[in-house]
């Protein structure tokens, strides 16, 4: 007599688990010290007192596009470190330490997803390479941003950002407004691809609302997680496929529709992206069109997202690869960000 088995209904297009190192081993393994924290804590608050005026610097939040390759990312963050700390009555500078990176269709997800650029996937070494980053940049006192995507990250490395983003393709996913609504830090939510802001505009107000979701708890185990909101998210404007958005039009009419939805009047520009066509010499234009503008007066922008690196340009990933140079989006050389932090700042003091 044959016995008759169920079919396997689930698990069809699975190709493999591999377990995954628990938040609280890497926290045990790579703790954030003092000096760590007063970083991260002193930064968090700091960037919310620029966003709401009541700290007259600019905030910068600068550095590569996507960190895929450690060493050149602490070389560029050690000379960040020093410029940031010379220019620190001016300018709050935060560097771009980005290890997520959202895709239009395919292609490279950055230094988490898979640490050695070929296709291995490698996350647990991805999770420690950038645990072990983040705390050696914060330990320079140089406070780190990362644009949170996947929703289980946080728990690995939020501790110590002490500025976050939600990217264009997420603005809208309520997953990432939940996440967003329990984050230590403040938000910067960016406008969609398209252009418009409705989308960022109803995530900074689902954000600051309280949730209760799924997610996973510090030792990896399911959880529900219940969250008290995030009343520090703010828009960033990073053009989109209308066309760039950070005309001074543009930053009042955000502010105005910020304003009417009940919402703080926050707006930061993303230099990069949309705003540039993502080529790095129009970038550095639009910075310097902005520190005019800012010299001139301008309070709406009260920070700006710029993309650099040490090397100008971008090249794909393979063989014989530049060493400093972006392997997504085309970043500013950085001699030309020296000089561009410098405007900026000299554009502060004027408008004081
Ligand atoms: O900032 C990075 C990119 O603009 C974003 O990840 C999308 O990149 P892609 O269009 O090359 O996939
Ligand atoms: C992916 C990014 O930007 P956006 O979401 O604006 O495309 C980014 O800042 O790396």
């Amino acid at each position: 007599m044959s016995v008759i088995t169920a079919p396997s209904l689930d698990n069809h297009r699975i190709a493999g688990f591999s377990p995954l190192i628990s938040p609280a081993l890497l926290r045990y393994e790579l703790p954030a010290g003092e000096d760590v924290a007063a970083t991260v804590t002193r930064a968090r608050t700091d960037v919310v007192d620029v966003l709401d005026g009541r700290d007259d610097r600019l905030l910068v939040v600068v550095g590569p596009c996507s960190i895929h390759d450690v060493d050149a990312g602490l070389e560029y963050a050690r000379r960040l470190a020093a410029v940031a700390r010379t220019l620190s009555d001016d300018l709050l500078v935060v560097m771009r330490t980005y290890f997520e990176k959202p895709r239009t269709t395919i292609g490279w997800k950055g230094l988490i997803n898979d640490p050695h650029l070929d296709g291995t996937y490698d996350v647990n070494t991805g999770l420690r390479l950038a645990r072990r980053l983040l705390l050696d940049v914060n330990g320079m006192g140089l406070p780190v941003g990362c644009e949170f995507l996947d929703p289980i990250t946080p728990q690995y490395i939020s501790d110590v950002v002490a500025w976050g983003s939600i990217g264009a393709r997420t603005a809208a996913s309520q997953t990432h407004r939940q996440l967003c609504s329990g984050l230590s830090m403040p938000i910067g939510i960016k406008n969609s691809t398209s252009g418009d802001t409705a989308d960022a505009v109803d995530g900074i107000h689902a954000a600051a609302a309280g949730h209760a979701f799924m997610g996973i708890n510090a030792d990896g185990l399911a959880a529900l997680v219940t969250t008290s909101g995030n009343p520090d998210c703010h828009l960033i404007l990073r053009g989109g496929k209308s066309g760039p958005n950070y005309s001074a039009t543009h930053v009042e009419s955000t502010l105005d529709i910020l304003g009417r939805a009940g919402l703080a009047r926050r707006v930061i520009v993303d230099a990069s992206h949309g705003n540039s066509g993502k080529d790095h010499v129009r970038q550095a234009a639009v910075v310097t069109e902005l520190a005019e503008r800012i010299a001139r007066g301008e309070r709406g922008v009260t920070g700006l997202m710029m993309e650099s690196f040490l090397v100008a340009g971008r090249q794909e990933i393979g063989q014989d690869m530049v060493r400093g140079q972006s392997v997504t989006d085309a970043c500013m050389a950085w001699d030309t960000t020296e000089a561009l932090l410098t405007d900026l700042a000299g554009a502060v003091r004027a408008r004081r």
